[in-house]
């Protein structure tokens, strides 16, 4: 059983099409990269799988249930970078992902599925694995705008879930970088998480995406 899957979804908004029907099934261990030309729709359709934005047609499923009644599953099994997450502007980087992970853990472990414990140390990792472990006592405006995006992917990455849906997570990033999330990924997939993201880095795909879904553009200019 797919692990996320989505018949035919489509969303408009005033007369516009947003994203044309589209169909999209994700398996536990495989990595979808979504394509698309600017404005054909992959942001949009992430929004829907991440169950952000309701669909306007179609349906979506999650572990085998409509996703908009899975509200609470969607915040335990998904984690998404899509808008990047709000940072406190006077926490430093290690006290935000710190505080980030332990309200999850705290959720976690109030459902009594996951130890708190066995969290402490996702936050430290993610740190690490994006290579910003020196940022860690800066705030959020002393970092540049690729050092934000690793961050994000930090805080991302932090958060154990069967499913990853991250919007150009290359962007704002040099190759060596693109480097770590590529391994970020492939690692992921490995684990069995099942992985869609959109992309304009045809080399980034072609490591660690073993599945193309093309986007059509609702409007052609
Ligand atoms: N809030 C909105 N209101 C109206 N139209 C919108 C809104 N958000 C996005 N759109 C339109 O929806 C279409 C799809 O946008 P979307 O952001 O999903 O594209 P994308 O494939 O992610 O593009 P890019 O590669 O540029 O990031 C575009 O034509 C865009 O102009």
């Amino acid at each position: 059983m797919p692990v996320l899957q989505a018949s035919n979804v489509g969303v408009s908004l005033s007369g516009a099409e947003l994203l044309p029907a589209t169909s999209i099934s994700l398996r536990a261990g495989s990595s979808t990269a979504v394509r698309g030309e600017n404005g054909a729709g992959k942001t949009t359709l992430l929004r829907v799988l991440a169950g952000r934005l309701r669909p306007s047609k179609g349906s979506a499923t999650l572990l085998g249930h409509p996703l908009d009644e899975r509200g609470v599953a969607i915040r335990r099994h998904v984690a998404a970078l899509i808008e990047p997450p709000t940072l406190y502007p006077d926490l430093t980087l290690r006290d935000q992902i710190t505080l980030i992970v332990a309200a999850w853990a705290g959720d976690a472990g109030s459902r009594g599925d996951t130890e708190p414990a066995a969290w402490a140390g996702f936050g430290t990792e993610a740190i690490e694995r994006f290579g910003i472990g020196h940022l860690a006592d800066r705030f959020p405006h002393e970092l540049s705008s690729g050092q934000r995006q690793l961050v994000s992917l930090a805080v991302t990455f932090a958060r154990p879930g069967s499913v990853l849906l991250l919007d150009e997570p290359e962007q704002r990033l040099d190759p060596d970088r693109r480097g770590l999330v590529a391994e970020a990924l492939s690692e992921a997939r490995a684990q069995g998480v099942a992985i869609a993201f959109a992309s304009h880095d045809s080399q980034l795909v072609a490591r660690v995406a073993d599945t193309e879904l093309r986007v059509g553009a609702a409007v052609k200019p």
